[in-house]
């Protein structure tokens, strides 16, 4: 089954657009964890199994873990959401970007060690920077385009003699050229509506990820609205924060569940 299949699939029958990103921030754990050797998975373990009846997916932020020296909790989280949730696509975000030779590694990485269906790339060094990641057909490429940040307007609304701006080329070029093996999906932030709506209307019913609902405080019905594509899905709507710190005492799993459920709720009832 190639990514794109399964995450149709965990569409279907989740009857859920929201992936909830695992950003593990020791600092933020419930009391009952701290000091703790494997705080890390078990403070993510918990928040999966939590939540895992509301998601159509979930996204480890691989940074949290390699910065603390957990890749080995990082590796375990990855065989836990394989092993129990076999059909929620597990999209690694690495946002990765290099020359060729490096990127085989990076690839392997991605998809050897964690396993992942998927993994986001920065499309900054271009087609052959890529490529090691579409060899792998049954995989995901989910690249970099109009990101959520306020700093992405730096480089990705610089416009071309034609007037059209660097993300829209991106959209362009992933469509036309890099998706050939219908791998590929694009980066929008939720904090950038109309931008994610001229990128939908570019690349037809490719996957859209889209982070910045929740702490970022991208708005749940404009991002909808502007995302849909022509099945009412195409949409992982991620968040991370919002969702792992939704409640700060013993109640930290079920305030989790609740955020979750109450964020796919909002994502469902835009008309
Ligand atoms: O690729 C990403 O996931 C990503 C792209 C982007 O443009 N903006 C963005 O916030 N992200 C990631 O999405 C997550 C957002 O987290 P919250 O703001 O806590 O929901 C973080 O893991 C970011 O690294």
């Amino acid at each position: 089954m190639t990514f794109k299949e399964k995450l149709d699939a965990a569409w279907a029958h989740s009857a859920s657009l929201l992936m909830v990103g695992l950003d593990p921030d020791p600092a933020r754990f419930p009391a009952e964890l701290q000091g703790r050797p494997d705080a890390i998975f078990e403070f993510c373990r918990a928040i999966v199994d939590a939540t895992a009846p509301y998601v159509c997916g979930f996204k480890p932020q691989i940074a949290y873990f390699a910065a603390e020296r957990a890749e080995d909790q990082l590796e375990a989280l990855c065989r836990h959401i394989r092993s129990h949730y076999p059909a929620l696509p597990l999209v690694l975000d690495a946002k990765r970007g290099d020359i060729g030779s490096t990127a085989e590694q990076y690839a392997r990485e991605a998809f050897e060690r964690y396993n992942a269906d998927a993994v986001t790339v920065n499309p900054y060094m271009g087609h052959d920077s890529v490529a090691p990641y579409l060899e792998w057909k049954d995989r995901g490429v989910i690249v970099l385009c109009r990101t959520s940040n306020p700093g992405g307007s730096d480089l990705q609304f610089i416009e071309d003699a034609r007037g059209t701006p660097l993300y829209l080329r991106v959209a362009s070029m992933v469509a036309e050229t890099w998706n050939r093996d219908a791998q590929c999906g694009l980066v929008v932030g939720a904090t950038f509506p109309t931008e994610i709506a001229r990128v939908r209307e570019r690349v037809g019913d490719m996957p859209l990820l889209i982070p910045g609902i929740g702490a970022q405080g991208g708005s749940v019905p404009d991002t909808v609205k502007a995302g849909r594509d022509s099945r009412g899905t195409g949409m992982m709507i991620n968040s991370s924060r919002a969702i792992l710190y939704a409640g700060q005492g013993d109640d930290w799993r079920t305030a989790a569940a609740e955020a979750a459920r109450a964020t796919r709720d909002a994502i469902n009832a835009v008309p």
